[in-house]
């Protein structure tokens, strides 16, 4: 809806309402359309401004429209009536004005905005592009390349950007609405023909063929696959080269693709599941909206590699003070330089004051005595964190929180080890800890909703997705994770090559194929795992071959490999060979091609030719099976956690929904039937074979993705 008053005795006050972001459905484009009627229409009426309710101008389209029968004005045609109105038309902007929302302000003659404004253009990450003519007036009015980054990127910029952009005439720190009424009077009257965005030019540039050329070239690269930001590149340059109504008619073509894409339906999707994932509740009662979350102001961090440097820093960046803890001398005195230099250079980024002051270091756990909250973030060993969730039960206040940010091991056993088991929760961040959004919260049996709540909502004030997730070896993302692993182990055995099935699912939209991602984040960790597992045991039983442990299929490769100290990266050597240690770029190694052939032939193995739908299939397949036995657990609430997790923790391609969503996508009888094909050819792999909820959904006709929560629900449920 939009309200209708008269201000000021001359000015139309239109106020767009719909909460919570007042965004345009069907019933606000019908209140625009009627209310700028009538403004347009009343003799006492000079000018008009148009804000939006509870201090939010707009926030677009309504994206929950999108998938249904479109009905009411569309955009295009309101927008033009606006800007083509004979009374100057003012955008008071609050809040946000994003996507349609912005392509409003355009159409008005006049923009200003409040300082804490947010405004841009995001539809490319809805798989989307501007196509209600922002596609068109913005480069009119801000240039081509300024356009291009805002378009292409989807980031939304602060008033004070938008300002120097000239995207807005005024920023003010006061009433908006009233700075906007105040302004629309001083320009009533006045011609408005130069103030139209499209009937200006848009502003020259030289190169302009190779300003785009340049740009399309960059933006194929790191959209891995997805048409939304090519789509956005090939709008503006119509808007360059092109008369602004035939610019319109190719913004409106290529929407016209994006629109009913599946890439468009995978990224609203990913919006939606991004919200679901923070309105969590567990069986025991405890909710997002009813459980308390304490407030968090002194946290410790106990153990500073690589994750604990990172935590540090993230907190810090939070505004939460923290102690930071390593008893060796030598990993202190490091990390002291490591996360100073980290906070100094997200600084500088910002353009503001480091906040160094608020971590402090020490050699003794006994600092941490008086936190709120403490994030154990020592070395991957059982024994090791018993021993510290032992020692930090005696030393903390009561009431401090201990959390885990182990990757895979039984916070419940960790919770055993302390006087207070119901303030133990898992915090699984993600390397780099300061970068990465995932945070998966553990929740062990025994968590107590405020433990739950409170590390849910310390995520979330550091810019984490927060996932709430079940204890079980590898929670959901390392779990999922293992059996894919294991399926691109068992197709070099087969004849693959790393680089083959890295390309194929780089080719899918991975920012890294798996075996360039193992080298990155080290083999020797998941070895490690292997041997506390006693998969690594040289002293396999006799008569036992060794491609089988523990009654299963199993390759021993990673292991030679790691036997060799190839560990990666870090030591310039493991699936590829690296320049020097530490190295980057990933190159072939011919050692490591001589290696399979030997291991091939030492085991009877014959290579044979794999295709790229197998290598696909195998791996996506694998762990997507592996998804729905953690859903039929009860270890992940819906498919839309499981989703979450993948695409901001795992590189999953956002433009692909995630792993289920992908499923669901491909037709869950396709996937079962696939996954049936693979484990009749590969009966010694049980993570092949189909799972129980699996075959329910397709026996219960492949509901939509967003529908399987009412199948899953009358499961047992462990969260
Ligand atoms: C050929 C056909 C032509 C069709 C033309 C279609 C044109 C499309 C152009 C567009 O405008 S596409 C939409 C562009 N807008 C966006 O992408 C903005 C999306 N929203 C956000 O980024 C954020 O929500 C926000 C506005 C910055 C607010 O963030 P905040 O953290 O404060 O709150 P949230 O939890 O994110 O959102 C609260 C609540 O509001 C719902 N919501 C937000 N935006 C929209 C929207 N545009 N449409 C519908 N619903 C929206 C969100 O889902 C939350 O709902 P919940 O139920 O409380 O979870």
């Amino acid at each position: 809806m939009a309200q209708y008053s008269r201000v000021a005795g001359s000015v139309a006050l239109i106020t767009l309402q719909n909460p919570p972001v007042n965004a345009l459905s069907a019933a606000v484009r019908q209140g625009i359309v009627d209310t700028v009627e009538r403004a347009l229409r009343d003799p006492e009426v000079n000018s008009v401004v148009i804000c939006g309710q509870n201090g939010k101008f707009c926030g677009g389209a309504d994206i929950k429209e999108f998938g249904r029968q479109m009905s009411g004005p569309p955009l295009v045609p309101m927008i033009h009536a606006i800007e083509a109105g004979h009374k100057p038309m003012v955008a008071a902007i609050e809040g946000v004005a994003l996507g349609g929302g912005l392509e409003l302000a355009l159409g008005c003659h006049y923009r200003i905005a409040h300082s804490k404004a947010r405004l841009g253009l995001p539809e490319v990450s809805l798989g989307l592009l501007p196509a209600a003519g922002g596609s068109q007036r913005l480069p009119r009015l801000i240039g081509v390349p300024a356009a291009l980054d805002l378009i292409t990127t989807g980031r939304h910029v602060t008033a004070a950007e938008a300002l120097k952009l000239g995207i807005v005439d005024q920023v003010t720190d006061h009433n908006t609405v009233d700075v906007a009424v105040k302004f629309v009077q001083s320009v009533a009257g006045q011609s408005m023909d130069s103030r139209r965005l499209s009937t200006r030019p848009c502003p020259s540039l030289p190169n302009l063929d190779a300003v785009f050329e340049g740009v399309m070239q960059r933006v194929r690269q790191s959209a891995r696959g997805a048409i939304a930001p090519v789509a956005c590149v090939q709008a503006v340059r119509a808007a360059a080269t092109l008369p602004y109504p035939q610019g319109m008619e190719r913004e409106k073509e290529l929407m016209g693709t994006l629109f009913t894409s599946g890439q468009a339906r995978a990224l609203q999707y990913c919006f939606f599941a991004q919200r679901a994932v923070g309105k969590w509740s567990l069986p025991s009662g405890a909710r997002w909206d009813t459980s308390k979350a304490m407030p968090i102001s002194k946290a410790a961090v106990i153990g500073l590699g690589t994750m604990g440097r990172g935590i540090t820093v993230a907190l810090a960046q939070t505004g939460v003070s923290v102690v930071a803890v390593d008893t060796q001398e030598r990993q202190l005195a490091e990390a002291k330089q490591a996360v100073s230099g980290m906070l100094e250079r997200m600084a500088q980024k910002r353009g503001s004051a480091p906040p160094l002051g608020l971590v402090h270091y020490s050699n003794n756990l006994q600092a941490a005595a008086d936190a709120d909250l403490v994030i154990e973030a020592v070395f991957e060993d059982m024994a090791l964190k018993e021993s510290v969730f032992q020692q930090l039960s005696a030393i903390c206040k009561p009431g401090t929180f201990l959390c885990t940010n182990t990757s895979g091991l039984d916070v419940d056993r960790l919770a055993s080890h302390t006087r207070r088991p119901e303030l133990v929760v898992g915090m699984h961040f993600f390397a780099p800890a300061h970068v990465m959004k995932l945070l998966e919260v553990v929740c062990g049996p025994r968590s107590s909703p405020e433990a739950v709540a409170t590390a849910m909502q310390l995520g979330k004030k550091m810019g984490k997705v927060s996932v709430a997730v079940g204890n079980c070896p590898g929670f959901v993302g390392n779990r999922m994770l293992k059996p894919y692993v294991e399926q691109a182990n068992f197709l070099l055995e087969e004849g693959a090559t790393p680089e083959l099935v890295d390309q194929v699912l780089e080719d899918f939209g991975f920012a890294m194929g798996v075996f360039r991602m193992s080298d990155l984040s080290g083999l020797d960790v998941g070895w490690r795992i292997r041997k506390a597992d006693k998969l690594t045991d040289p002293s396999v039983p006799a008569g036992q071959p060794v491609r089988v442990r523990q009654g299963r299929r199993y390759s021993p490769l990673a292991d030679l490999i790691c036997e060799q100290g190839r560990f990666g990266q870090k030591t310039g050597q493991g699936w590829y060979h690296y320049d020097k240690p530490g190295g980057r770029v990933a190159r072939s190694d011919p050692w490591l091609h001589s290696f399979l052939e030997e291991y091939r032939a030492r085991h009877g193995l014959v290579a044979r030719h794999i295709d790229h739908q197998e290598v696909l299939e195998r791996c996506l397949y694998v762990l997507i099976n592996e998804g729905f036995r953690i859903l039929d657990d009860g270890i992940a609430a819906g498919p839309e956690d499981i989703d979450a997790i993948y695409v901001f923790g795992y590189g999953w391609p956002r433009h692909r929904g995630g792993p289920m969503f992908y499923a669901s996508m491909v037709g869950l009888a396709r996937v079962l039937e696939r996954l049936e094909h693979y484990h009749q050819a590969h009966p010694d792999v049980p993570h092949l074979q189909p799972c129980r909820l699996l075959r329910r959904l397709v026996a219960s006709g492949s509901p939509p993705v967003q529908r399987w929560r009412e199948v899953i629900k009358r499961l047992h449920s462990q969260l």
